[in-house]
């Protein structure tokens, strides 16, 4: 059987004065495994938060038509926040071409991509002005149906595309979210515009692999079938490891637990490569809303090999004993070769990289900073892909998920829920007005209040 991915734990072994331990990890056997057996259980009931570990398994039919239709687009524009777009982000920079907007159409071969996230207006009016509207696909992603960044992008579109196409605007529409519920559900009724579902047992963090995710994938030519076949390879294979240590999952919800209890209360994931930058950005969201409750939690810092090499490293090397770093390898990159000789005398000390690969390099990069972690004593976990491509980062998303989810049973805490945050959206609707949210201006003033206390302006 080909990997889909390998784990080294060795160096997590490491750790100053307070090294996690090959039995510390066995002590945990059995709660992994307990969680393990929940997570499995409850995930076949579809309970609600649940749902993701079905994803695998859905029937992809629906989406792949609704991608054929966008493909028909000169440009999609998803507005969405959260989880309704970072998991877009980040497998275009992993999937399609560096620069991919700016390549030719003959070479696209697909539309150009958008993604209207934070609301902010330099950023909408630039987008526009480079839009022809009529030929572009609006796709407004939310569970919720009402998270207010999306709804003030979705406003100004709507009424943009409205004063264009008139009648016709919602041709241009594709709504994704609860299938029942929520105030862009109606809409997509009201309009009959088109519309999608975002299964009511998965949550927006752990969506990418549903609709929310695969609907522009699949319009920008990513293959989504393969992507959900990693991810169901990865499902199957870790239901067949049920020894702690044959299973990379259980293995680093372990590791990952102990560390936080020893007091290393940064999760830093450090990919190496552009194309999996934006993978530590969707990993940030789905590490911090998912295990950061009731006093729990590690945060996540994303960082990106080799940049980081040269900036963070220090720090990750020499700082606070307060981190356990992951590092993700790949091993087939594209061959860029540099060239063998270069005739000129002043050069003769770069003789070392001549007729070397690009992709080799950040490899080595990889280890060496792997390595150089480890003689400082700092805990690092180094994982490996083949290469990136669909199969193998459905594999690591729902690698990811996995792990992330035995790690919130481990702590006690819930997954699937994230209480913390809604509190600051109901602020945000008092003082943008909403009707039924007047009585939190009150608290608005006084807590911003307490925290202008001290005011200095110069
Ligand atoms: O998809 P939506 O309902 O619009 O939610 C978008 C985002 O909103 C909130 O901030 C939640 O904390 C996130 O988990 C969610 O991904």
């Amino acid at each position: 059987m080909d990997e889909l991915l390998s784990v080294s734990v060795g160096g997590a072994f490491v750790g100053g004065d307070r090294p996690v331990l090959r039995e510390n990890i066995d002590d945990l056997s059995r709660m992994v495994e307990e969680a393990d057996v929940l997570l499995r259980e409850k995930g076949r009931d579809d309970v609600d938060g649940f749902g993701w570990i079905n994803l695998p398994y859905q029937d992809l039919s629906e989406t792949i038509e609704i991608g054929r239709w966008l493909s028909g687009f000169e440009a999609i524009v998803q507005i969405g926040i959260g989880g309704s777009a970072l998991g877009n982000r980040m497998l275009a920079k992993a999937l399609l071409p560096p620069f991919y907007n700016e390549l030719d159409a003959s070479v696209r071969k697909a539309p150009k991509f958008y993604l209207l996230e934070n609301p902010d207006p330099k950023t909408a009016v630039s987008l526009l002005d480079r839009l022809d509207l009529s030929k572009t696909a609006f796709i407004v992603v939310s569970k919720s149906g009402s998270t207010t960044e999306t709804a003030a992008h979705f406003l100004w579109a709507w009424q943009k595309v409205r004063e264009k196409m008139g009648e016709r605007a919602s041709d241009n529409f594709l709504i994704i979210t609860d299938p029942r519920k929520g105030i862009l559900r109606k809409f997509a009724k009201s309009t009959g515009c088109r519309s999608l579902n975002i299964p009511e047992s998965v949550g927006g963090r752990y969506s990418v692999l549903s609709s929310v995710g695969l609907a522009t994938a699949s319009a920008l030519g990513i293959n989504i079938e393969k992507l959900v076949q990693g991810a169901k390879e990865m499902d199957q294979r870790l239901a067949l490891r049920s020894h702690l240590w044959e299973n990379p999952a259980w293995l680093l919800a372990c590791i990952n637990l102990l560390h936080a209890k020893a007091g290393r209360n940064m999760a830093v994931m450090m990919p190496y490569g552009d194309d999996l930058a934006d993978f530590a950005e969707w990993f940030a969201q789905l590490w911090g809303e998912s295990l950061g409750k009731e006093g729990c939690g590690t945060t996540p810092v994303r960082a990106l090999g080799a940049i980081d090499q040269h900036s963070q490293l220090q720090l990750y090397a020499e700082g606070p004993d307060d981190k356990l770093i992951t590092i993700i390898d790949v091993n087939n990159r594209p061959l860029f070769l540099l060239p063998d000789v270069v005739d000129i005398d002043a050069l003769k000390d770069l003789e070392f990289l001549y007729g070397k690969a690009l992709g080799d390099l950040l490899s080595i990069e990889a280890r060496s900073t792997a390595s150089a972690l480890v003689k400082a004593g700092k805990p690092i976990i180094y994982l490996k892909i083949p290469e990136v491509s669909e199969r193998y980062i459905g594999a690591l998303v729902f690698f990811y998920e996995y792990v992330t989810a035995l790690v919130g049973f481990l702590m006690k805490i819930n997954p699937f829920d994230q209480p913390g945050v809604e509190q600051g959206k109901r602020y945000i609707y008092s003082l943008m007005g909403r009707k039924g949210y007047k009585e939190y201006v009150k608290e608005v003033e006084e807590y911003f209040g307490a925290c202008q206390k001290m005011e200095i302006i110069i």
